[in-house]
């Protein structure tokens, strides 16, 4: 069954779409990850796929089910999320605020046992962050904060994983590490719903690949086919050089002058003469 579908959506705020045509869909095992210069809609897409903001039109199913039947409860069942940026209203435990990763859909009163307990330890020591289990949250670092959340995610247990920026503020290691469990959980059938700046995490970890731009989805498909020196230029505005590695992975290499043909959608500087 589709894990998560998006068709014909159009997404945005007070019922005025910033976006719209977005139709994809993510089934058991892939790794979709979005791509767009900032401000293209990315996040607003996230909270539309989650049913925390309303579509503008279209419709987004989660486990075959249309989101908007789907209690919280339901929704937290089906789908893991890690925000982008997640303020920490109280001093929790990194243990704690790991912990209501697993009674999250039990209800804010739900009571975390023994087994509880373990699986958010187990999540701690997934991201390399066992150390920090007593620690409190508002006196971490924004990422170790980030690879906390992510530890709650994965102790949540859902089936779908949806990551804004789940590298952003994270070190060059720990990006690794976030990048090779996303790698072993798809392996285990999860399917993951990921944004990045980086088209390397991309050619990395990601099945499909999906570029927004300019209020619609500019390419969409396997990485090596969506994500070429062309697509790149246009949508970032910067010469791009893709190569590939000896072992067969691409990376990709950004010029230091704004490409000639390209126009950043969020307003790049005009090239230095
Ligand atoms: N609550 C809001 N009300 C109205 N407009 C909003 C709101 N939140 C975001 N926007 C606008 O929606 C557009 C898309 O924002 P969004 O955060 O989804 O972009 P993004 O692709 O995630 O950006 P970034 O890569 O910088 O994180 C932006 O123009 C933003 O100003």
């Amino acid at each position: 069954m589709t894990s998560l579908s998006a068709d014909g959506l159009a997404i945005g705020y007070g019922g005025r779409a910033i976006a719209s045509g977005l139709s994809f869909a993510a089934e058991a095992g892939e790794v979709l990850v979005l791509l767009g210069p900032n401000g293209c809609g990315k996040t607003t897409l996230f909270k539309t796929l989650l049913g925390l903001l309303p579509a503008v039109r279209g419709t987004v199913a989660l486990g075959g089910a249309p989101v908007t039947r789907l209690s919280r409860r339901e929704v937290a069942r089906r789908v893991a999320y890690v925000p982008q940026s997640h303020g920490v209203p109280f001093a929790f435990s990194a243990l704690e605020l790991v912990t209501m990763g697993r009674t999250a859909w039990l209800g804010p009163l739900a009571q975390p046992g023994r087994a509880d307990r373990a699986a958010a330890h187990a999540a701690l020591e997934r991201v390399g962050i066992a150390h920090l289990a007593g620690a409190d949250v508002t006196h971490l670092s924004g990422g170790q904060r980030q690879l906390v959340f992510v530890a709650r995610a994965l102790a949540q247990e859902a089936p779908v994983l949806v990551l804004d920026e789940p590298t952003a503020s994270l070190d060059f290691g720990n990006q690794a590490v976030v990048l090779a469990e996303i790698a072993r959980l798809s392996g285990m059938g999860l399917t993951i719903v990921l944004s990045t700046h980086d088209p390397d995490h991309a050619f990395a970890v990601g099945t499909r690949a999906l570029l927004m731009e300019g209020g619609a989805i500019a390419a969409q498909g396997p990485p090596a086919e969506t994500l070429t020196e062309t697509a790149l230029s246009r949508v970032y505005g910067v010469g791009v050089t893709v190569e590939r590695l000896a072992d067969g992975r691409r990376v990709c290499v950004p010029s230091l002058s704004r490409a000639a043909a390209g126009s950043s959608p969020t307003g790049g500087a005009p090239p230095r003469r």
